[in-house]
């Protein structure tokens, strides 16, 4: 019952099916402990009705009240235990499972966050998490516990009387019956809630994010038209979906409590018979009063079960999704870069083609070409930020994937386009790149960086804060961050994908020199659209359409006169056209 389908069904970890185990075994304790009282109820019913016939009473007065003593209680420690494993024990399962999805995230490959969006999986580590803890501490241990005690007590009513145990029992099955030959539509009402749901957080998300764009070109007003459509459509499929379990969860409630009528018939029929005494009769209308209450409660709760299965399935998909590992160690002879026959695909998108080169250790290698030609595409695969779908890499003739990501990672230092910073100070940001490294060391790299000019000028210099992702910041003043990262790491290979683009001509000069002493013997691949900034590489590859047109020395590929050759000139054309409009 409690087996691997049950863990994967809930997306319990190993520890929290052991705590639904607990919740389920004091849960049945409780429900027989309770269906106790009702013996003792029957044993005063008893003798009140002797007391009306004149007779002597069965059970003396001080055994009642014994027994009622221990059944409060036993009644009182059950219900303490109960609490106790259900509710009390979840919170550690809902911190444990929190934790285990962000560290899955943090080792899938970036192919899977390329088909998901960041609400989604924000919804799935709160809402999703938060869902299952309900089911978790107050729908599993008790609806497993009322199958088990109800079975129990079931067998009993049968070896007392079987009639009267049909006519009390029958409508559970059927009540149960109805509600799982629902689930289809609940859990497809639960799943266009979850989507519908996405979408809003999705467009209040992007609405934030691109304000000064939505305010720039007047478009509020079209983009709150937007919003307020999806928060409709939102409300109504909420409205829909709390409809259909609550026309289901009621029908079955009313089903099962037809019950006590078939009870109340088959028994007034079996007395006139003179079949059963009334006492019989009236311990069995006892008995129906506990046996439904926790199925009645249950029947929602099923609902719920329903529900949240959707929330479960969302989070094992997460969990299954296979990580990019590899070994923990990387040993390579050197740090040359061999790309050999590459291909590579984002989804369905054909984006490199037989890509072979190397970047040879100690040399500058640049990648260009016109725009999404796959220059940037190659960078990420050579630092394993994806796959390759064909072909291999290799570092210092290891192919990469078979490292670990992050064990290989400790040997790159990357500085991109889209600069990724912090809500913390210029010192911490620095500091990323070496975790361990003083605050001196941190300094010496902002400084070759050029970052002093602006640190100096911030209210409290290094230790300012500079908001989400450095918008507190220009993007020339992001990205000297970024290469002061790349300075203070140091890191064998280096990956440069228009490192110096924000920068002004002064700023990219100062930053260029810093550079060229990270680059001293190091393998370096640089991504610049600039002609300029790339003439004094080792080698250039020039990409086209996902495959290399060209490869050699600046001077040798100019000379070929081939695509290499136009771009120089179509660059230093158009600056001269620049300056000459602007004159
Ligand atoms: N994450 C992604 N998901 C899907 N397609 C992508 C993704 N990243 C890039 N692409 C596509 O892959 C192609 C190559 O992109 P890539 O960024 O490698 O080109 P690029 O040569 O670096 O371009 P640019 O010079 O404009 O930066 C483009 O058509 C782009 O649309």
């Amino acid at each position: 019952m409690f087996g691997r389908e049950f863990k994967r069904k809930y997306a319990l970890t190993d520890k929290g099916v052991q705590n639904v185990k607990k919740g389920t075994f004091w849960t049945v304790i409780v429900n027989l402990v309770v269906m106790s009282g009702i013996s003792i109820l029957y044993l005063l019913m008893n003798n009140f009705v002797n007391l009306i016939k004149g007779n002597q009473f069965k059970v003396n007065t001080t055994t009642i009240l014994v027994l009622l003593t221990l059944f409060v209680i036993l009644s009182f420690i059950t219900h303490l235990q109960q609490y106790k494993t259900t509710y009390g024990l979840v919170y550690g399962e809902v911190k444990v499972t929190r934790i285990a999805l962000a560290e899955k995230l943090r080792k899938l490959p970036l192919g899977y966050f390329n088909k998901k969006d960041i609400a989604d999986l924000t919804e799935t580590i709160m809402g999703d998490v938060n869902r299952m803890e309900h089911v978790w501490s107050h729908v599993l241990g008790y609806l497993y516990g009322s199958y088990i005690s109800t079975a129990i007590i079931a067998i009993f009513l049968f070896i007392y009387d079987w009639r009267l145990a049909i006519a009390c029992l029958w409508g559970v099955p059927v009540a149960f019956g109805l509600l799982f030959g629902s689930r289809k539509w609940t859990s497809n009402a639960s799943e266009m809630l979850k989507q519908s749901a996405i979408r809003v957080s999705d467009e209040i998300q992007e609405t934030l994010e691109n304000i000064r764009e939505i305010r720039a070109t007047n478009q509020e007003d079209t983009y709150l038209k937007g919003l307020y459509k999806k928060i409709d459509a939102h409300e109504s499929v909420m409205i829909r979906g709390e409809l259909i379990s609550g026309i289901f969860v009621n029908a079955a409630s009313v089903i099962m409590r037809l019950g006590v009528a078939t009870t109340i018939l088959v028994g007034a029929n079996l007395i006139v018979h003179g079949q059963i005494d009334f006492m019989i009769l009236f311990m069995f209308l006892l008995v129906i009063t506990r046996i439904y209450a926790p199925f009645d409660q249950s029947l929602a709760l099923i609902a719920e079960m329903f529900v949240s299965q959707v929330s479960a399935n969302r989070m094992m998909e997460i969990y299954d999704t296979p990580i990019a590992s590899g070994k923990e160690t990387f040993e390579p002879k050197g740090y040359d870069i061999e790309f050999h026959h590459v291909s590579f695909s984002y989804d369905n998108h054909d984006v490199l083609k037989d890509v072979s080169f190397i970047a040879k250790e100690g040399e500058v290698t640049a990648l260009v070409g016109p725009s999404g030609s796959g220059k940037s595409t190659c960078a990420k695969l050579a630092a394993r930020l994806w796959d390759t779908n064909k072909g291999s890499i290799k570092v210092g003739g290891i192919d990469i994937n078979t490292i670990d990501p992050e064990v290989l990672l400790s040997d790159y230092s990357m500085v991109f386009q889209d600069v990724v910073l912090f809500d913390d100070s210029i010192k911490e940001n620095i500091r990323l790149g070496k975790r361990d490294a003083t605050d001196l060391e941190v300094y010496k790299a902002a400084k070759a960086a050029n970052c002093d000019e602006f640190a100096h000028k911030l209210p409290d210099g290094y230790d300012t804060l500079i908001g989400e992702n450095g918008t507190k910041l220009s993007g020339g003043e992001r990205q000297r961050i970024s290469i002061a990262r790349a300075l203070l790491k140091d890191a064998p290979i280096i990956l440069l994908d228009e490192a110096t683009a924000s920068l002004d001509v002064e700023n990219e000069t100062k930053v260029q020199e810093a550079l060229s002493t990270l680059l001293a013997n190091k393998t370096v691949l640089v991504i610049a659209h600039r002609m300029r900034t790339v003439q004094s590489a080792d080698k250039i590859i020039v990409l086209e359409n996902g495959r290399v047109k060209e490869e050699g020395a600046p001077e040798s590929l100019y000379k070929q006169n081939g695509l290499y050759h136009h771009m120089v000139d179509l660059q230093s054309e158009s600056s001269k056209w620049h300056i000459d409009t602007l004159l």
